[in-house]
């Protein structure tokens, strides 16, 4: 597999690099981001952008979205239109990058962070005129930390709202199931050990089974029993609209920085 290039180590860009079957040759503003994760991981160290534009032909964009517009002239004057690009950029078209990076080849993913532990689900969608060539690549370069989903671009909103984001939702309930532990007078670390498992449980159960979820949950519940108490609670508690309204709120935010970039773009096309 060709050598992938990486801008940007933080909390994605280090997560893929340490995932990657064959050595990155990474590049970040920071230092001393790259010197943490050659600890962590088998990787190279570009000395500049043009140092790793220079030697890899595909290039992972792993910065902040909003860093993006300072660096597209940075990475035009270093022949962007004769590489293949990934961006793992949250609510930024794959329209806005082509044009901006003057290449359409071009794969947008969006990967969640247990991409450190080859555990990551990933969308991903190619530019209309991307190459097969390329498309295979990125999605081989996505399983490799993970599971890949071809996803039409337009679905990458509602994906970040159960996926990319939601990995932080599940933690948060991981958090909240084990203080509930505490409560009941088991330790917080044991407890969360436990709740771990149970997600495990969990999704053993219903990766094996055809049922649907609430199936699953009734068989859970025992007549007169302890489950449906606490049923009672998540429902008073409105749990499934908070947690369909905190998917629909990443989902929106998503959006809305989509047409961001995108009104941006026609602004400056215009002047
Ligand atoms: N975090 C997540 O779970 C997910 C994030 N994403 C996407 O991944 C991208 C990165 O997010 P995340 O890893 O959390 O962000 P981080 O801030 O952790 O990482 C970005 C890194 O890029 C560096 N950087 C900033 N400017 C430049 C530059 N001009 N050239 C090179 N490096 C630069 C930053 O340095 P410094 O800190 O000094 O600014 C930082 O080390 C975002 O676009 C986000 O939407 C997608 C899915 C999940
Ligand atoms: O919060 C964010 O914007 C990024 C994208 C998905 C997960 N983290």
């Amino acid at each position: 597999m060709q050598k992938l290039g990486i801008i940007g180590c933080g909390n994605m860009g280090g997560a893929i690099a340490r995932s990657l079957p064959g050595k990155a040759i990474v590049y970040d503003s920071d230092p001393r981001k790259v010197e943490d994760l050659n600890k962590l991981a088998d990787i190279e160290a570009a000395s500049s952008l043009e140092d790793l534009l220079a030697n890899v032909e595909c290039i992972l964009l792993a910065v902040k979205p909003q860093i993006l517009p300072s660096l597209y002239p940075l990475l035009r004057k270093q022949q962007s239109s004769k590489k293949a690009w990934i961006s793992i950029a949250a609510g930024v078209p794959l329209s806005v990058l082509a044009k901006e990076l003057e290449s359409e080849q071009v794969v947008r993913f969006m990967p969640n962070i247990a991409a450190s532990q080859k555990a990551a689900v990933t969308a991903y969608a190619a530019h209309q005129n991307c190459s097969e060539e390329h498309i295979a690549y990125a999605r081989s370069i996505a399983q490799s930390f993970g599971q890949a989903f071809a996803l039409n671009e337009n679905q990458f909103s509602a994906f970040i709202g159960i996926s990319g984001s939601a990995i932080a939702f599940m933690l948060q309930f991981c958090h909240a199931l084990s203080m509930g532990g505490v409560k009941g007078g088991i330790p917080y670390s044991q407890a969360l050990e436990i709740v771990s498992a149970t997600m495990n449980s969990t999704n053993a159960l219903l990766s094996s089974s055809k049922s649907h979820p609430v199936e699953l949950a009734t068989m859970v519940c025992s007549a007169g029993g302890t489950t449906i108490e606490g049923m009672q609670a998540l429902s008073e508690g409105a749990f499934d609209a908070v947690v369909m309204h905190a998917v629909q709120s990443s989902c929106e935010k998503s959006k809305a920085m989509e047409d961001r970039a995108l009104l941006a773009q026609e602004i400056s096309e215009k002047r």
